[in-house]
C-alpha cells in the first residue's frame, strides 16, 4: 500500500486511487476538526437559511391569492383579502430581509472563525516544523499556504457554500410551489430541467479543466514574482530585469489568456441559461394562457406560476461558480493539510531532562549524519570539547563545518549516535535549556521588524536597557546605534534606520552576548566585520568567551589566534586537532594554509 505522508503528494499529479483517497480523508478529517467547534451555529445558520428561502418563495402564491381572491372581493367593495395580503407580502419581505442580513453575519461569522483557526495552525505548523522541512520546502510554496490557498477556501466559505445552500433550497421551494400551484407549468419547467441538465454539464466539464489551468497559471505568476523580489540584489546585480520580463510577461499572458477562455465559457453559459428560463416562461404564458380562457386556472395562479418559472433559473450561473470555488479550495485544503500532517524531524523529548545551569561541555560519540540517506556528510564522528574550551573550526568549503554546528545546535539530530551537552543527549534536553545553553550566530544574522533594543532583547526577553546598552558596549555596537536617528529606538527595517551588514553582524552579536549560553557558535559570523570591528569584536571575544564553549567557524585565519584549539575538517572528519601554536608550528595542512595567509599580509 502507498503512502503519502505530508506533503510528498503536493507535486504529484500522478496520485492512484488510494492515494488519492487518503489524501480527501486527511482535508476531510483537517475540515471536521474546524467546523466541529461550530456545529451549533451550522445548525442555526441553516435553520435562518429555510426560513428566509421559505419566505421567499411564498411571495408570488400570496400574489396570486392577492390576484384571484383580493381583487374580486375588492371589486365587491370588500377590501379586507387585499389589505390581509399586502400586509402578508409586507410582513414577508420585512422579514426575509431581517433573515438575510441574519443569515448573512451567521455565514461570515462560520468562515471567519474557521479561517482564523486556520491561518493560526498553519502559522503555528510552519514554526513548529524543523529546520529540515524548511530547507527543502521553499518560503514561496509556504507563502501560498497561507495566502493563496487560505483565499481560496475563504472564496468557498464566503459565498460558494451559502450560494450552493441557498440557491438549492430557492430551486427546490420554487420547484415544489409551482407543482402545488400549478402542476402543469410544473411539468413545463420539468420539460426545460433537460437542456438546462446538458448545458450545465457542458459547462461543467469545460470550465474545470478551464479553470484548474487559470489556478496554476496563477500560482506561476506568484511564484516567479516572489522567487525575483527574494533575489532582487542579484537581478541588479546581473541585469536580469529584461529577461526576467519577458518571462513574466509569458506567464501573465498564459494567466490573462486562460481567465479569457474561462470568461468566453460563460458568454456561452449565461445566455444559455437566459434563453432556456425565458424559453420556458414563453411556453407557461401560452398555456397557461389558454387554461385561463379554457377556465382551467385563475390568472392570479398564471402570474405566480409565471414568476416561479422565471425566479427558478436565478440562482443557476452562482450555483455552477460553486463548482469550481469547491474545487480550488479542496486542491487548498489538501495541501494545508499535507503541512499540518509534517511532523518535526527534531521533535521535542516526551520526558525532558532539565539542565538549569549548563557548563557546556560538549561531546559527539560515534556520530554519523548524512541529510539525506545515501550521502553521509559526517561518518562516525567523535569529539570531545571540554567546558570552556575555544575552538576554532576551519576546511575548505563543504567540509562539513555548518553541518557541525546544527547539530550542536540540534537543528539536526545525529543519524547514528549522540551528542551531548554535560553528558545529556541533546534529544532529551529540555528545548528552553538547550536554546538557553547553546546559541548559534550566523553569517545572515537576520533583525525583525522592531527597535534596535528590540532586536537585541530577542536574546533576553526580560533585558532591562542598560543590559542591553551594556551588551551593545562589549561587542562594540553602542558607538553606530548611538548614531542611528533614534538610537536604541530606531526601528531597523525603516528607511534611515537601515544598518549596514557589519552593523547587523553587532547587532546579533550582542544578542548573543546578552542570551549568555554556554555553548556560542559563530558560523563565519565575523566575515562581514571590516578589519579594526573585527578586532574590536574579537577583544570583546576574548572576555567574554573565557568561561564559555565557543566554536567558531572561520575563514579568516586571524580569528584562530584567539582559540584554545585548532581543528581542520575536511570531509566530514577532523584532520588535524592541536592548539594554534602546534599546528602553525608542525607540517600539515593548517601549518601551509596559516603561511599562505601570512605571506598574503606582507
Ligand atoms: N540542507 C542540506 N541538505 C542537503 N545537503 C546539505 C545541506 N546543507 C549542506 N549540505 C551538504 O553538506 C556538505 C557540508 O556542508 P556544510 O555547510 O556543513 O559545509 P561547510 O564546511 O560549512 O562549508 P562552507 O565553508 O562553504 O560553509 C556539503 O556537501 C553540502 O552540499
Amino acid at each position: 500500500m502507498s503512502v503519502v505522508t505530508g506533503v510528498t503528494g503536493e507535486e504529484r499529479d500522478d496520485l492512484n486511487r488510494a492515494e488519492s483517497t487518503q489524501v480527501r480523508r486527511r482535508s476531510q478529517v483537517l475540515l471536521g476538526s474546524l467546523l466541529s467547534p461550530l456545529k451549533r451555529r451550522i445548525v442555526l445558520t441553516f435553520a435562518v437559511v429555510v426560513v428566509s428561502t421559505a419566505a421567499q418563495v411564498a411571495g408570488p402564491a400570496l400574489i396570486a391569492l392577492g390576484i384571484d381572491r383580493g381583487v374580486p372581493a375588492l371589486i365587491a367593495g370588500d377590501a379586507m383579502p387585499v389589505a390581509l395580503t399586502t400586509i402578508a407580502y409586507i410582513v414577508l419581505g420585512i422579514g426575509g430581509a431581517l433573515l438575510i442580513g441574519w443569515y448573512t453575519l451567521l455565514q461570515a461569522k462560520i468562515s471567519q472563525a474557521v479561517l482564523f483557526d486556520l491561518r493560526r495552525r498553519v502559522f503555528r505548523q510552519t514554526q513548529r516544523l524543523s529546520l529540515e522541512f524548511h530547507e527543502s520546502y521553499t518560503s514561496g510554496r509556504i507563502i501560498s499556504r497561507q495566502t493563496s490557498d487560505l483565499d481560496s477556501i475563504r472564496e468557498l466559505l464566503d459565498s460558494g457554500v451559502s450560494n450552493l445552500v441557498s440557491g438549492v433550497l430557492y430551486m427546490l421551494g420554487t420547484a415544489i410551489a409551482l407543482v402545488v400551484i400549478d402542476p402543469m407549468s410544473g411539468a413545463i419547467l420539468a420539460g426545460a430541467l433537460v437542456p438546462l441538465w446538458f448545458l450545465t454539464r457542458w459547462f461543467q466539464t469545460r470550465s474545470q479543466i478551464r479553470f484548474r489551468r487559470t489556478r496554476v497559471a496563477s500560482a506561476r505568476v506568484i511564484v516567479k514574482f516572489v522567487e525575483t523580489m527574494t533575489g532582487i540584489r542579484a537581478v541588479k546585480a546581473f541585469r536580469t530585469e529584461p529577461a526576467n520580463d519577458r518571462v513574466f510577461a509569458k506567464d501573465v499572458e498564459e494567466h490573462r489568456d486562460s481567465n479569457a477562455r474561462v470568461i468566453r465559457l460563460f458568454g456561452i453559459y449565461d445566455p444559455g441559461l437566459v434563453l432556456i428560463g425565458n424559453v420556458t416562461v414563453a411556453i407557461v404564458l401560452l398555456v397557461g394562457g389558454y387554461r385561463v380562457v379554457d377556465g382551467g386556472i385563475q390568472i392570479g395562479v398564471l402570474l405566480a406560476a409565471l414568476l416561479y418559472s422565471r425566479r427558478f433559473f436565478d440562482p443557476m450561473e452562482e450555483m455552477a461558480m460553486f463548482y469550481n470555488s469547491y474545487q480550488s479550495a479542496a486542491a487548498a485544503l489538501e495541501k494545508i493539510s499535507g503541512v499540518l500532517e509534517e511532523e518535526p524531524t527534531v521533535p521535542d523529548p516526551a520526558h525532558p531532562v532539565e539542565l538549569r545551569a549548563a557548563r557546556g561541555a560538549l561531546r559527539f560519540d560515534e556520530v554519523t549524519f548524512g541529510y539525506s540517506a545515501g550521502r553521509v556528510i559526517l561518518p562516525s564522528f567523535d569529539l570531545d570539547i571540554p567546558a570552556g574550551q575555544v575552538i576554532a573550526l576551519v576546511g575548505s568549503t563543504g567540509a562539513g563545518k555548518t553541518t557541525l554546528a546544527k547539530l550542536i545546535s540540534r537543528f539536526y539530530d545525529p543519524t547514528i549516535g549522540t551528542v551531548t551537552l554535560d553528558g545529556i543527549d541533546l534529544r532529551s534536553l529540555h528545548p528552553k535549556d538547550l536554546r538557553r545553553a547553546i546559541v548559534m550566530v550566523t553569517q545572515e544574522s537576520y533583525l525583525f521588524s522592531g527597535s534596535v533594543a528590540e532586536n537585541i532583547a530577542l536574546g533576553k526577553p526580560d533585558a532591562t536597557r542598560e543590559q542591553i546598552v551594556s551588551a551593545a558596549r562589549a561587542v562594540g555596537a553602542h558607538e553606530f546605534i548611538e548614531l542611528l536617528p533614534n538610537g536604541y529606538d530606531t526601528d531597523v527595517n525603516k528607511r534611515g534606520g537601515r544598518v549596514s551588514a557589519g552593523q547587523r553582524q553587532l547587532i546579533s552579536f550582542a544578542r548573543a552576548f546578552l542570551a549568555d549560553p554556554a555553548v556560542l557558535i559563530l558560523d563565519e559570523a565575523t566575515a562581514s566585520l571590516d578589519i579594526p570591528s573585527e578586532r574590536a569584536v574579537q577583544e570583546a571575544l576574548q572576555t567574554l568567551l573565557s568561561d564559555r564553549t565557543a566554536i567558531i567557524i572561520a575563514h579568516r585565519l586571524s580569528t584562530v589566534a584567539i582559540a584554545d584549539r585548532v581543528l581542520v575538517m575536511e570531509h566530514g572528519r577532523i584532520v588535524e586537532d592541536g592548539t594554534p601554536a602546534d599546528l602553525i608550528g608542525g607540517t600539515g595542512r593548517f601549518a601551509s594554509l596559516h603561511a599562505a595567509w601570512r605571506d598574503s599580509l606582507v
